[in-house]
């Protein structure tokens, strides 16, 4: 997977598990809530890793990973998921609101489709993360291109 995320220009990040990140010579990391510390990812880690944090809905959270070293923080779910139907619920409203807190990036996911994703992007979000609506579809490429094309500002998750 990273070979192949190397010789299609794209950054591949590990979910939960800081080790192997590190053994794979990984881009990152994403965190939730279990996966441990965000401070001692980023002394693993280094300057460099790119750390993202799931923050459900809480922006007290978000404000805390960015002072520990996060790259970006991550809010959702803002629609019903198939993947995570447990994934509690966060409102558009926060992504607002943690515009003017932080200086990280902001990734809303939670079963989000290039027909619902534009009131998050005009609410703040920096990127989209998609799992059905993009592995669901009949033409994947095709798709990724209409998420691609919701974004009009370049964005960078790379500190
Ligand atoms: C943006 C983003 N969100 C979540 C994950 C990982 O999903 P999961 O491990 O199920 O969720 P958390 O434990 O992080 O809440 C991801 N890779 N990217
Ligand atoms: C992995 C994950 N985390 C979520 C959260 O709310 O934190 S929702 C989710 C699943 C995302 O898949 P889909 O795009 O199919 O809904």
């Amino acid at each position: 997977m990273r070979g192949l995320c190397a010789r299609h220009g794209c950054r591949f990040i590990v979910n939960d598990d800081v080790e192997l990140a590190i053994a794979i010579e990984a881009d990152g990391v994403h965190l939730g809530r279990g996966d441990g510390s965000v401070r001692r990812a980023r002394e693993r880690l280094g300057e460099r890793a790119i750390i993202g944090v799931s923050c459900s809905g809480s922006i007290e959270r978000a404000v805390e990973a960015q002072a520990e070293g996060a790259s970006y923080v991550a809010f959702g779910r803002f629609y019903p998921s198939s993947t995570k139907p447990d994934a509690p619920p966060a409102q558009i409203e926060t992504l607002r609101q943690v515009r003017g807190l932080i200086g990280l990036p902001v990734c809303a996911i939670g079963g989000i489709t290039a027909d619902n994703a534009a009131p998050l992007i005009e609410a703040g979000a920096d990127m989209i993360a998609a799992v059905e609506g993009i592995f669901g579809a009949a033409d994947i490429r095709a798709e990724a291109a209409r998420y691609a094309a919701l974004f009009h500002r370049p964005f960078s998750a790379v500190p």
